[in-house]
């Protein structure tokens, strides 16, 4: 390794098997250009002479032959790192891809279905991501499953999620590329549905009942495409497998045959010995991965809305205030909360609150900046005395079809305003409630 200065840019030299670990603040840009050699960014090949900006970002570029890159502008940190486990996320990857043809040949239901979990911060969606696109790159389609809903990825923070990946993850905008291009109806839409909650743990209940939902869309699809390239789930960061309550549900709801447990020896021993009937490999947690503050983490949830509904620099898109008058809507939400707004219990019932309940919510002040789910859920089939027991008929795990985002409340004229990607009165009028907030900053 070794770097030389000139003005601003400053060139790395990488090794075989090398990588350049940078961070870049939220506030400042920095350009990356391969100039000669291969190297790759969490799977997706760098192209040649191409510029790439990255800004509020940690991230690695790893080269298996060596290469030279160019970097403009200034990083919080760079370094070149000798020891990765790149090696190890190689064999995976290819013991995925024998999977993967197996399954073809012989039973689908072989298909490689793999989860990743560990606790925070010790790269799993960067592992996801990174065996996502090396699965493309070989022709594969395999869906991409989010079960974090703390973090904001293919879609809006509170959400889980499953989305067709069938090319690598564009380096530059990685999953948010797909909150961004499927709001404005450029991607096939991933399927998505409102949680409202950070924490799986915060309604374990609800969440189960959510991945259960998705592992039956997720079934119906794989099996009507024959598709054999598997799923790649990521999970919301824990250390203590014994107070997970949603785990386990997860794997065997989605029917995950290989569990890859992250940087925790202990999580790893104890799965092992619990889940025999699965494949459950141990991965080391590379030195490069970063422990991010919870301010950081707020603020890379914020740019993904930010670009839900206007885009990125490269590919800008539009949004629009709307007026929606609180009686054209109906805005529900699932289970008890003690920060969500008022809600009523439906109208005639003194029934007992369950988890998965569905509340009615009356607008007030304190639905500013929320984001709220549109669903397709007709406004007839959720008016308060006709949903079931659970309310569960008409909204709990009913897709997301978009996002809309609080800006203003008007109480005294009965309505708020909304930024929505869609101009115009809102296409549909039943909306689900999370615990996300956002607001718009310059
Ligand atoms: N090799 C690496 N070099 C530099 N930064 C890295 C590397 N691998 C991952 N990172 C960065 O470290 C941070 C944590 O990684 P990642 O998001 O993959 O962890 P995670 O386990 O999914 O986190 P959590 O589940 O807590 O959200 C991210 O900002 C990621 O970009």
């Amino acid at each position: 390794m070794s770097a030389s200065t000139n003005k601003e840019s400053k060139e790395w030299v990488l090794g075989a098997g090398e990588e350049l670990r940078f961070e870049v603040a939220f506030k400042k840009t920095v350009q990356v250009r391969l100039k000669s050699g291969n190297a790759e960014y969490f799977g997706t090949e760098l192209g040649p002479e191409a510029v790439y900006q990255f800004s509020g970002t940690n991230g690695a570029i790893f080269s298996w032959q060596g290469c030279t890159l160019v970097i403009t502008g200034e990083c919080e940190s760079a370094y070149v790192a000798e020891e990765t486990p790149m090696d190890m996320f190689a064999n995976v990857h290819m013991a995925l891809q024998q999977l993967r043809v197996q399954a073809r040949n012989t039973d689908l239901k072989a298909a490689p279905r793999v989860m990743i979990v560990g606790p925070d911060d010790s790269g799993k969606t960067s592992l996801a991501r990174l065996l996502l696109s090396y699965a493309a790159r070989m022709g594969e389609r395999p869906l991409f499953v989010s079960l974090d809903p703390l973090e904001a990825s293919v879609s809006m923070p509170s959400t889980i999620s499953a989305t067709l990946i069938d090319k690598p993850i564009a380096i530059e905008s990685g999953f948010m590329g797909y909150a961004q291009s499927s709001s404005h109806g450029q991607t096939e839409t991933p399927l998505v549905l409102q949680y409202g909650y950070e924490q799986p743990e915060d309604n374990a209940t609800l969440f189960n009942m959510l991945t259960d939902k998705l592992a039956a869309a997720i079934n119906r699809r794989l099996d009507t495409e024959k598709n054999a390239s598997g799923i790649i789930v990521d999970t919301r960061g824990f250390s203590d497998v014994a107070r997970n309550k949603t785990i386990e549900h997860a794997i065997a709801s989605l029917g995950i045959n290989t569990l890859l447990v992250v940087g925790n020896e202990r999580m790893f021993s104890v799965y092992s010995n619990k889940l025999r009937s699965i494949t459950v490999l141990k991965l080391p947690r590379s030195g490069g991965t970063v422990d991010r503050s919870a301010s950081f983490r707020q603020q890379q949830n914020s740019r993904i809305v930010r670009q839900y509904f206007y885009g990125t620099d490269s590919q800008k898109a539009s949004s629009f205030s709307t007026v929606v008058n609180f009686q054209e809507i109906k805005i529900l939400r699932v289970g008890e909360d003690a920060i969500a707004p008022t809600s009523t219990l439906p109208l005639g019932e003194d029934r007992k609150l369950t988890d998965t309940t569905v509340l009615s919510v009356e607008p007030d002040e304190s639905l500013i900046h929320s984001i709220l789910a549109v669903t397709d859920a007709p406004l007839e089939s959720v008016q308060e005395d006709s949903m079931d027991v659970d309310g569960e008929k008409s909204v709990v795990g009913i897709q997301a079809v978009g996002f809309i985002s609080v800006t203003k409340i008007e109480m005294d004229k009965k309505r708020m305003i909304v930024l929505s990607p869609v101009p115009g009165r809102l296409p549909k009028q039943v909306l689900l409630y999370g615990n996300a907030k956002w607001m718009e900053t310059i």
